[in-house]
């Protein structure tokens, strides 16, 4: 087991007729986030979810909700969350006019800020942010859609970004939490962790893989055990 690892089910491969059910499954089988996609038709070409669900899983889960905004404008967007009960809240750069305050107001609400790149996006993004970080996305698929494959070309960027977070905290900087989303598998996790990342979303990867009891164990600790 690798005991780096942490990862995050996105919900948006859930079965939503039982949704309660699904994220207490996945954090009794040792999910350490529940990963929350957000998207709004139009920064993402698809429609999922809002705050109004963020708030009705909470109640269901203690691990942090990782809501992962999809969406423009993302301003109005941070305070409903917060008040939702998100514990961090990560958008994408083009996504806001002013990015530096985007990642500021989800600190004023309280929660962890987070900005994530879609495969084409520069990691030059980050240069004036660092300090403002609290975590980094790094999209591994364009966004829309769960069960994608794995863009191959993330794993150079992630070992780019690690190296840029360890020059950071060297530095005397804050910790910034590496993530990866996107085609996460048993068969690819150990090369994702290898270039660097904290935590790994996984998607269809979990949900489409249920113990006979409904739970989700056997698939989070494979995902676990792979990732050495
Ligand atoms: O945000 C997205 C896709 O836009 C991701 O969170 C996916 O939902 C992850 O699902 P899998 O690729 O693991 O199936």
């Amino acid at each position: 087991m690798n005991p780096r690892v942490r990862i995050a089910p996105s919900i948006l491969s859930c079965d939503f007729a039982r949704l309660g059910e699904e994220v207490r499954a996945i954090e009794a089988a040792g999910a350490d986030w529940v990963h929350f996609d957000v998207m709004d038709n139009h920064y993402a070409p698809n429609l999922t979810i809002g705050p109004l669900v963020c708030e009705a899983i909470r109640p269901h889960v203690q691990i942090p909700i990782d809501v992962h905004l999809m969406a423009e404008p993302v301003d109005a967007l941070i305070p409903m969350f917060a008040r939702a009960g998100a514990n961090v809240i990560t958008f994408h750069p083009e996504a806001s006019r002013h990015v530096d305050r985007s990642l500021q107001l989800i600190r004023d609400q309280g929660c962890q800020a987070g900005l994530a790149l879609n495969p084409a996006t520069p990691l030059d993004w980050i240069d004036h942010l660092m300090d403002k970080l609290d975590l980094l996305l790094l999209m591994s698929v364009n966004p829309g859609f769960g069960g994608q494959k794995f863009i191959p070309s993330t794993l150079a960027k992630l070992r780019l970004a690690r190296a840029r977070i360890d020059e950071h905290v060297a530095a005397g900087g804050q910790r910034i939490a590496l993530e990866v989303d996107g085609g996460v598998k048993t068969d690819n996790i150990a090369q994702i962790m290898v270039a660097g990342a904290d935590i790994c979303v996984a998607g269809s990867a979990v949900f489409s893989a249920p113990d006979p009891d409904g739970g989700y164990s056997g698939v989070m600790q494979a995902l676990k055990r792979a990732a050495c």
